[in-house]
């Protein structure tokens, strides 16, 4: 079977592993349940051609116990069924009917939305189990694990996820491998495909920014990051008051850029020592001057103890008001170290390994890393975004709309914060800081003469921010 012996004799320890634990998950499932009773979701994506694969040389190793056959190309009796949309790319339905051709699949094509679809099909087939290729990072793979029975309000069945744990760079490492034939998309720069209308290229890999020819880009296999696969998907925001309807590709999407008021951000310090003021908190001022200087207003800082509850109740009271909430303290491998524990928490997700911090990770300590898994690299599942930057060592790491800085002074918190900013210079967040203008005005007149005027500006202009004032009593 061409797959299997593919894998059996490439030397990619790391993916070898991973098609083994695939392979299992598929054969557990084909002993528990007969053929009939399972099905297989095939888009024409990369992780549902991956899983295609896998099923097949898993299906070929589960019946080989008892035939000696050689594996016929065309020998996969898993039903296999397609949600074909009026706004699926051609490409794409093309390459599904190819496949389900080059591979003798028995193609079910269902032309109704996922949940009715599923109904029907489970009322007439005795369908028990379906394959996904869901991959952690995916939206909908939170709360999922290998085997999770689908949710509430959805017929009763079993999610089979074999390549759960698989990341980008698997995916690909497997399909080049095993010189699978994928969607002709994937060369031509996207990397995680939906609808017409919700899918471009993926500006990562565009060749020729500046020039106003038509853009060229570098195939799908070359991304770097996979954490940023998703990044040609459009996200579109609601209508502007100018009539605009801008669209935002992977930037600050949940901060809404037509609000007439001022953005808003908090700080929150982790740690007991600064609480109990034996060491004083160095990053918090600076942050608050930083993010004042761009027109941010800083609405709360607060310090919480190195404690999962403590962190989480902060970060989802935060998230929730704020534009933005940076977190600072308790990052690192410390029992104490609980705050991306805390933001996982905040957000009801579960922590789990990242493969590319894990990597960043090792090149920064090395053999001091211990054990398979560094505890330091299980990062808030299906939020996490890496923001990376030439100049900073290990990425920052930003959790919807919470950013975690690992700065521990001063300085290094500069040094975060200019990447930060240099990182968002594409992004309408960063002239919408711009466009801010702070003034400071002193004037010796009394509080209760300025009173009135004050107060009438600002019903006049709403956009109009008038901080405190601070009054000097003038000696004549
Ligand atoms: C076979 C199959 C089973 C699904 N089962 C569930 C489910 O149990 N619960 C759920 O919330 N969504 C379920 N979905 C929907 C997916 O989570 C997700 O919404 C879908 O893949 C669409 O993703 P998109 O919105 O990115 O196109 C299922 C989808 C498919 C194709
Ligand atoms: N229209 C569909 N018909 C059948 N299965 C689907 C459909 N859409 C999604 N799925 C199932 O959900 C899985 C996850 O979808 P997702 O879009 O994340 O992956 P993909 O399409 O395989 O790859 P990509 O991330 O590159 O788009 C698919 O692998 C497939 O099993
Ligand atoms: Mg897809």
């Amino acid at each position: 079977m061409e797959i299997d012996k593919a894998i059996t004799e490439c030397d990619d320890r790391r993916l070898k592993t991973k098609y083994s634990n695939a392979i299992y998950v598929i054969q557990r499932t084909l002993a528990l349940y007969s053929i009939e009773e399972v099905a297989f979701s095939f888009n024409g994506g990369k992780d549902s051609t991956v899983l295609l694969h896998l099923l097949r040389a898993g299906y070929f190793l589960h019946k080989g116990e008892k035939s000696c056959s050689n594996g016929d190309v065309k020998d996969f009796p898993i039903r296999t069924i397609y949600f074909e949309s009026p706004s699926a790319f051609p490409e794409i339905n093309s390459f599904t009917y190819d496949t389900a051709t080059t591979y003798g699949l028995q193609l079910d094509i269902i032309r109704s939305d996922f949940k009715s679809g599923l109904e029907a099909l489970l009322n007439a087939k005795p369908i028990k189990a379906i394959f996904l290729g869901v991959r952690m990072g995916d939206p909908t793979a939170v709360g999922q694990e290998q085997f999770s029975p689908s949710s509430l309000g959805w017929p009763p069945f079993m999610r089979v996820n074999p390549i759960l744990d698989w990341s980008y760079r698997d995916v690909w490492a497997f399909l080049l491998t095993c010189k699978i034939p994928y969607c002709s998309l994937y060369d031509q720069g996207y990397t995680s495909i939906g609808s017409i209308y919700d899918t471009v290229p993926n500006a990562l890999l565009c060749i020729n920014k500046s020039s106003g020819s038509k853009k060229v880009f570098r195939p799908a296999y070359l991304l770097s990051d996979g954490r940023l696969e998703r990044a040609g998907r459009v996200k579109k925001l609601p209508l502007s008051v100018s009539g605009h309807n801008p669209a935002v590709i992977n930037g600050l999407d949940n901060v809404d850029l037509h609000k007439s008021s001022l953005l808003t951000a908090s700080a929150i310090a982790v740690g007991d020592e600064i609480l109990f003021g034996t060491v004083e908190d160095q990053i918090g001022p600076s942050l608050c001057r930083k993010l004042h200087s761009f027109g941010w207003l800083v609405s709360q800082t607060a310090v919480v103890r190195n404690d999962i509850d403590s962190v989480a109740e902060e970060v989802e009271r935060r998230q929730s008001t704020d534009d933005m909430v940076f977190i600072y303290g308790g990052v690192g491998p410390l029992h104490s170290d609980v705050t991306t524990a805390g933001v996982a928490k905040a957000f009801g997700v579960r922590l789990a390994p990242d493969e590319e911090f894990e990597e960043y990770l090792r090149h920064l300590i090395g053999d001091q890393c211990t054990g398979d898994r560094n505890e330091m690299a299980l990062l808030p599942e299906g939020i996490t975004e890496l923001l990376h930057h030439e100049k900073l060592i290990v990425p920052l790491i930003k959790c919807k709309n919470v950013i975690i800085l690992t700065a521990t002074n001063a300085l290094e918190l500069d040094e975060e914060w200019n990447c930060l900013i240099e990182l968002m210079r594409s992004d309408d967040v960063l002239l919408m800081m711009q466009s801010f203008v702070s003034k400071h005005l002193t004037t010796n007149l009394t509080d209760v003469e300025i009173a009135q005027p004050l107060s009438k500006l600002c019903l006049e202009f709403p956009d109009l921010y008038i901080g405190k004032c601070l009054l000097k009593t003038v000696h004549s």
